[in-house]
């Protein structure tokens, strides 16, 4: 019983079917109605589905025996047992629930299971599985993986207040939508070229201290979704990285780098100092040394640089990069995922505090780097097409 690809749409559809607490199987309207021949075409109708997973294959198989033999008075298999020990803990669970009752709420139960899995086969999968409503990302689910990838190639995938905007709700969506996992990426030959220099273009009438202003919010909010996500967040890193795109890496959980990829913070040039919790996360990783050569003078270091200094977790040849990362993802994306939240939890809690804290003051500097004649100058030699990177 393969995973099918589906929009979240019809995965909501199928989650809400499936919805049986497996110790309250309630007695339903039609409860003492479903007739042996029900039971029987549920039966049959139960090998025809695709595998529904442990959790309900545990109830129909904890139904199906109350159904047939009642309440369950079987010796209690030992504790190494483990497929039998949770056979009978489902099936004893259902303590005196009656025959019709359970034979009912397994006819109730298949009938669910077939008409998501009826829905879920009318959907076409390649069209259907891009979220709607972002216009600087593609936002995907599959194998119970969330994959936001930016998607500005031909500005290399800079970051505009909108691209922030949007990552920030696509974080939000995937923390509480049932994949496992979520992967940042990019679209094209660059991972990103960071914040989008445009961004400080865009002077309100209020004047440029507002600006400032409402850029250290943005920023604030958008460094703390990623302190604050709950699930294994991933970086596929599929070229070169720069700026904001390089500084919260350090927040993630596992970065996998291309061979092409370079990592690159060019904060003095630019007149700005650091920030994605950078001045805390790259001297911890990497030692202050290393972390002062990047973060103060700009070196731009190279995939197996950065993953010798910890930051990169792993490099692929590039030609077999985007196969490698996903059967790997995929592999761990089968892994139980609230055991995989909690273990992160266990490693990340205890800095969060110290995270925001640390986002907040980085910001505070930032924000007024941001008014420098320094980084005025840079901004506007970028665009002017006096200098690049
Ligand atoms: C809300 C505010 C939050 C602020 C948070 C602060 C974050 C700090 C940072 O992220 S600092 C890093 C900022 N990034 C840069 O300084 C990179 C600037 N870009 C470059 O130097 C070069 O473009 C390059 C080295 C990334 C790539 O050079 P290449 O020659 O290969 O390509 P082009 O320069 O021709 O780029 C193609 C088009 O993309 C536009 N572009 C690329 N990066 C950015 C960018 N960061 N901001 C704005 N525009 C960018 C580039 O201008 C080209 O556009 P065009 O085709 O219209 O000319």
């Amino acid at each position: 019983m393969a995973h099918t690809k589906r929009t979240l749409c019809v995965r909501n559809q199928k989650r809400r079917s499936l919805q049986v607490p497996a110790l309250q199987l309630h007695v339903s309207k039609t409860a003492m109605r479903a007739s042996q021949k029900d039971f029987e075409s549920a039966l049959s109708q139960v090998k025809l589905l695709k595998d529904p997973g442990n959790e309900v294959k545990l109830k129909l198989y904890a139904l199906y025996k109350q159904a047939t033999e009642g309440p369950c008075n079987t010796p209690k298999p030992g504790v190494f047992d483990l497929i039998n020990k949770a056979k009978w803990d489902a099936w004893n669970a259902l303590g005196s629930l009656p025959k019709e009752t359970a034979r009912q709420n397994y006819v109730d139960l298949v009938s669910g299971l077939s008409s998501s899995s009826d829905s879920s086969s009318q959907v076409k999968p390649e069209a259907d599985r891009k979220q709607p409503g972002y216009e600087t990302l593609v936002v995907t689910y599959e194998d119970s993986i969330t994959k936001i990838m930016m998607n500005r190639p031909a500005k290399k995938n800079a970051v505009t207040t909108q691209m922030y905007n949007e990552i920030m709700l696509a974080l939000k969506a995937a923390s509480k939508d049932d994949s496992a996992i979520t992967v940042l990426t990019g679209n094209g030959d660059y991972y990103s070229s960071g914040n989008d220099l445009t961004n400080f273009t865009d002077i309100p009438p209020e004047g440029i201290e507002e600006k400032a202003k409402s850029g250290a919010i943005l920023l604030r909010d958008f460094v703390d979704c990623f302190i604050d996500f709950p699930k294994p967040l991933i970086a596929a890193v599929n070229g070169p990285a720069v700026g904001i795109s390089v500084t919260i890496l350090g927040l993630f959980d596992t970065v996998y780098a291309s061979s092409r990829a370079t990592f690159h913070t060019p904060f003095s040039h630019l007149g700005q100092s650091p920030e994605g919790c950078s001045s805390y996360t790259f001297p911890k990783i990497m030692g202050p040394a290393k972390a002062a050569e990047m973060l103060i003078f700009g070196k731009k270091i190279t995939a197996a640089e950065a993953c010798a200094q910890g930051l990169v977790t792993e490099v692929f040849p590039d030609s077999t990069f985007q196969k490698e990362v996903w059967t790997r993802l995929k592999a761990y994306s089968k892994l139980p995922p609230n055991a995989m939240r909690i273990s992160k939890q266990v490693i990340r809690n205890r800095e969060k505090e110290k995270l925001h804290a640390i986002n907040a003051e980085e910001i505070r500097v930032l924000q007024e780097r941001w008014l420098s004649d320094e980084c005025t100058n840079a901004v506007m030699n970028f665009l002017t097409r006096k200098a690049k990177l």
